[in-house]
Parts: structure tokens; C-alpha cells; sequence
């Protein structure tokens, strides 16, 4: 098997995973995987497919400014600006973008703040961080409807820690070194989304009803009395 049909395997298999569990909806999302560093070559998912069908159609391989380097009709993802900014400033091997209820509401909860900050959570461990005091912090940034703006606006939030960037009221974009690593850490930040989300209504359920069950511990951004 030559590389370029290694990483098209790796690349839609990570594809069909994230499909099962219902991460597409409405022909959003998209997906990449690198071929090469050096030229830069990836291959993306092609724009507007329903991502919960393998066809032979699904990517296209591209270049370091997102464009076509093969003869094909397919046009590559609106978002391909994001993958190419992702794999020119940091060593991701995949990159993975998936709009959920959950990271649709965390983006938006946490939208001002400009950023999501994760500690004291086991989880946290998926990302490398093994430390006691350790944490993780997701940048939001809002949604540019230039989408060259979009990736620009991605682009200035990465740092050398950054494993994901949230897009206010969109979705996530996610990597890691590979498919594997790159879907360990997806699932492991909508863990964490869902798990915030849950806390905080039952926070809220708990000050509306005076139910004192919590006692005024202080659980992520907000005090429960
Ligand atoms: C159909 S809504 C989603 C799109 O606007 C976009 O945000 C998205 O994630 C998918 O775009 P695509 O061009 O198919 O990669
Ligand atoms: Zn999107």
C-alpha cells in the first residue's frame, strides 16, 4: 500500500468513527490527514458531502495554500484556510472539525471570556498532562463569515500548547499527531464540554429550587450556594 492510500484509509476510517456517533450533522464537519511536511500535502474532505457515506469521493489532496494538486472536480472544504493554518503552525498529523450541540454551547457560554480552562480533571490526562496543578485551555474566537478571516482569526490563538480552537456557535477544530491522537483528544474535550455543561444546569437547577445539596463548593467559573 503506498502512503498516499495509508493515510486515505486512516483518514476514513477516523471519518466513519466520528460519523457514528452522529458528529456530522447536516453535512457539516470536515476532516484531514498530512501526506507530507515537506511539500506540505494533506489530504481534506471534499465540501458539502454528507461525511456519514464512504465514497471513493470523499478527499482531495492539496497544498500548503489549500488548492488542488491532483486534476479533480471535487472542491475541497470551505474550512480547508483552518487545516492549512493548523498544519503550518503546529506538528499535527490530522486535524478533525465537528459541530456538536455541546461544543456549540460551551463556545458560547465561555464566548466572551475568549477561552475554556479545564483542571482538576482526569481527563485532562488524554492530552499529555499528568501534572497535579496541571490544565488545559481551549481559545474561542468568533465566527467570521470571511473564512479567510476565520483561519486568520484561528491562526493568531495558536501557541505551542494548543491542542483545539472553539468557533463561537460552530464547532471545534481538533489535532493531534495522528487520526488516533487527533480523535483522543476530540473525544476527550466533548467529554469535558458535556460534563461542564451538566454541572453548570445542575448549578442553576440547584440556586433556583434552594435546593442546598452543593454546599457553596465552588464548582468551575461560578459559585453553587
Ligand atoms: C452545512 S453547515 C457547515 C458548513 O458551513 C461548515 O461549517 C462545515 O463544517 C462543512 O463545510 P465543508 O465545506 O463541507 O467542509
Ligand atoms: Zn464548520
Amino acid at each position: 500500500m503506498t502512503i498516499h492510500e495509508e493515510r486515505w484509509n486512516e483518514l476514513a476510517d477516523v471519518k466513519d468513527e466520528l460519523a457514528a456517533r452522529n458528529w456530522f450533522p447536516g453535512t457539516s464537519g470536515n476532516v484531514s490527514i498530512k501526506v507530507s511536511d515537506d511539500p506540505l500535502r494533506f489530504y481534506v474532505s471534499a465540501s458539502g458531502k454528507d461525511k456519514t457515506k464512504r465514497t471513493a469521493e470523499d478527499f482531495l489532496l492539496v497544498d500548503e495554500e489549500g488548492k488542488a494538486v491532483e486534476q479533480t472536480s471535487l472542491k475541497a472544504s470551505a474550512e480547508t484556510g483552518i487545516h492549512c493554518e493548523v498544519y503550518k503552525l503546529t506538528d499535527a498529523g490530522c486535524c478533525l472539525h465537528v459541530h456538536t450541540v455541546d461544543n456549540n454551547l460551551i463556545s458560547e457560554l465561555y464566548g466572551d471570556a475568549g477561552k475554556i480552562t479545564f483542571k482538576e480533571q482526569e481527563l485532562i490526562k488524554a492530552f499529555g498532562i499528568w501534572e497535579e496543578d496541571g490544565s488545559i485551555t481551549v481559545p474561542i474566537v468568533k465566527n467570521h463569515a470571511d473564512l479567510e478571516k476565520l483561519s486568520q482569526a484561528v491562526a493568531e490563538v495558536i501557541t505551542p500548547e494548543t491542542k483545539a480552537v472553539l468557533i463561537r456557535n460552530h464547532g471545534i477544530t481538533v489535532w493531534g499527531k495522528n487520526a488516533f491522537e487527533a480523535k483522543k483528544h476530540l473525544e476527550a474535550f466533548e467529554f469535558l464540554f458535556s460534563y461542564m455543561i451538566k454541572l453548570q444546569s445542575l448549578a442553576l437547577l440547584n440556586k433556583k429550587h434552594k435546593f442546598n445539596s452543593f454546599g457553596g463548593v465552588k464548582y468551575g467559573t461560578f459559585k453553587i450556594s
